[in-house]
């Protein structure tokens, strides 16, 4: 296992990584031929698209080339706003999602972005960036792409971070991810506990080597992430999958009723995989073990809970013992 700045690599069973812990300078050193394309999808993100660009390009974008970013793409998803004009302005190269590959159609939604920004874009390595950040930074880049230019065995770099909810006034009412928490933590629990150790599976801020994301189906629409991981964990294993510290994000939130469609695409995603083993029908335990996490001293940690899961056959199926009289006998006194 290579090291960098005399650091491990972060791997899912350990805490998650600082970012802080690679600088850009030291990642440039180890870029070698490695070509990396930032790449931000964005539908009606006017307000927010621009500086995701303009301060990525700053930090990491020569204009020469030989930055540690070659290019930085927005995928515009048919915006009703001015999106793409930012984001042009800001110095990205802008694609509008259903111009790219017309032979193959489109269809709305993130994924469909995703899986069009592979038609234009040429790097190697793959930076997925949301365009609705609000609080975050530049280390972002330099946090993903790092564990993909020190360990080859890496295959997907996902982002951990503390994600508040910031409501209308500006408090921090709760912590993000509720879908993260309702529906792909559970289901990562019943099918695929080996990816427990994932502290963010659904973070919109991931990378990923291009060879192994274009082998993979991708679902178009908010199911990407999830599939991106069970793909990448079915495929390569535990050690391909890296996690590194991003610090804290927040973005703009979606309303409760949005959440339930992303919810419907997540689970879609993930039951398409779920007896990819071909073992048949996944038998629910009589307990799963739900783990969640809280950042704690030493980072980001579990919290494992056991959760009932087991079934009572049908109760005309159990006859009565021979010596009992049918009725409410057990009524307390
Ligand atoms: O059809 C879509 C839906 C979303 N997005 C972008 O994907 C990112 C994540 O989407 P969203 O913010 O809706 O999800 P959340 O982060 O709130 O779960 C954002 O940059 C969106 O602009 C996109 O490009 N096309
Ligand atoms: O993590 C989640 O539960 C959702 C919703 O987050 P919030 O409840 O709005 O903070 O957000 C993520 O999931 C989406 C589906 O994978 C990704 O596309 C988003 O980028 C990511 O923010």
């Amino acid at each position: 296992m290579s090291e960098m700045d005399g650091h491990q690599p972060h791997r899912v069973d350990r805490p998650a990584y600082r970012a802080s812990d690679w600088t850009p300078e030291a990642l440039l050193e180890r870029k070698g031929g490695h070509t990396v394309s930032v790449v931000v999808p964005a539908k009606d993100e006017e307000a927010t698209v621009a500086a995701v660009v303009e301060r990525i390009r700053a930090d990491f974008v020569r204009d020469g080339g030989g930055g540690l970013v070659d290019e930085v793409v927005v995928i515009d998803s048919d915006s009703s706003d001015r999106t793409a004009e930012v984001a042009r302005a800001a110095g990205a190269k802008v694609f509008s999602a259903n111009r790219i590959r017309p032979d193959l159609g489109s269809v709305p939604g993130k994924g469909e972005a995703l899986w069009k920004a592979q038609h234009v874009t040429r790097g190697d390595l793959l930076v997925f960036v949301d365009a609705d950040l609000v609080d975050w930074g530049t280390h972002f880049v330099t946090g993903l792409l790092a564990p993909l230019l020190v360990d080859d065995a890496v295959q997907l770099v996902k982002a951990v971070y503390d994600r508040p909810m910031i409501d209308a006034t500006g408090r921090e009412e709760e912590s993000g991810g509720r879908v993260t928490e309702l529906v792909a933590r559970p289901w990562l629990a019943l099918h695929r506990p080996g990816l427990a150790g994932v502290v963010q599976p659904l973070s919109g801020e991931w990378a990923i080597r291009r060879a192994a994301f274009a082998s993979y189906a991708v679902p178009v629409g908010y199911g990407v992430e999830i599939a991106a991981l069970v793909d990448t964990y079915d495929a390569h294993g535990i050690d391909a999958i890296a996690q590194v510290d991003l610090g804290r994000r927040t973005h703009r939130h979606h309303r409760h009723d949005t959440l339930g469609l992303m919810a419907v695409q997540v689970l879609a995603a993930a039951d398409r995989r779920r007896e990819r083993s071909g073992a048949g029908p996944v038998r629910a335990e009589e307990t799963v073990g739900l783990t969640q996490y809280a950042r704690g001293q030493a980072g980001f940690e579990p919290r494992v809970t056991a959760v009932a899961t087991g079934e009572r056959p049908p109760a005309d199926s159990v006859g009565m013992p021979a010596h009992a009289e049918p009725g409410p006998r057990a009524e307390s006194r």
